[in-house]
């Protein structure tokens, strides 16, 4: 059993600004953040990202791997956004994490409303088979704690990981290190594009620090009662 409590981030991918607002007032009040990622802002544009981040905690997920100044370049001109969480991928390597870290040192001069660098290692929709195909022959739990090792060495205070790899992240690199988990799959849920899928209370018990939920929310007859059984699993899993 976890000793705190695991927070639901639901991912609202859609290309309609309609769509996500009506998501985000359904769920106000049952989930702990929201995610707003490629599809929405580039279909809806940053003005909408602001004014949907302006009434919910925001994770913008724009997952930036490029070279390192385009990358630091591209997080200043986010800034502005006031996201609390935002994501670079970990294959960009030290230099591009260490100089997306300074970027966002620099826009909030130093102050606790910088958001948190999360490192994306190993995308859930991967598993060994898809990894050889790019030419890495590990498993993703190797690979994942690589990345992950070297992502937090480098200035990232978190990674994105599946809920698969939250044992052994966490012996190699304690607590401290946020720990968000997509591929979150309740039980019975299509497991859509996902393969590194765990249920909400795996996840929890294995010590995520934040599950990301989509298409088992968005996609539900009614996402507020599908995020509160989320939130109910949750909180059973701390107890
Ligand atoms: O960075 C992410 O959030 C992310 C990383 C990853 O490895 N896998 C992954 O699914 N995600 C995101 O998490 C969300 C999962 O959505 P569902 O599969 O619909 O629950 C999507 O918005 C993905 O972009």
């Amino acid at each position: 059993m976890s000793s705190t409590r695991t927070r639901l981030i639901a991912a609202l991918d859609t290309a309609s600004y309609e769509e996500a607002t009506q998501w985000a007032t359904q769920l106000e009040g049952k989930v702990d953040a929201i995610k707003l990622g490629l599809e929405f802002t580039y279909a809806c544009g940053l003005d909408a990202v602001r004014a949907l981040g302006e009434h919910q905690k925001l994770f913008l997920d724009l997952k930036l791997h490029d070279i390192p100044n385009t990358v630091a370049s591209g997080l200043k001109a986010l800034a502005p956004l006031r996201p609390f969480l935002t994501t670079i991928h970990a294959l960009g390597g030290p230099e591009m994490i260490a100089r997306a870290r300074a970027a966002l040192e620099e826009s909030f001069e130093g102050g606790p409303d910088r958001p948190k660098l999360l490192a994306v290692t190993v995308l859930t929709s991967m598993n060994e088979q898809s990894l050889a195909e790019v030419g890495i022959n590990d498993t993703p739990l190797d690979e994942v704690v690589r990345l992950g090792k070297m992502a937090i060495q480098a200035g990232a205070d978190g990674l994105v990981c599946s809920a698969h790899e939250l044992v052994a992240l966490r012996d190699a690199l304690g607590n401290k290190p946020e720990l968000i988990v997509p591929g979150i799959r309740p039980a019975g849920s299509a497991l859509d594009d996902q393969k590194r899928v765990m249920s909400p209370t795996q996840a929890a018990e294995a010590g995520a620090d934040w599950i990301v939920v989509g298409r088992p929310i968005t996609r539900a007859d009614d996402p507020a009662a599908a995020a509160q059984a989320i939130q109910d699993e949750l909180q059973a899993a701390s107890q």
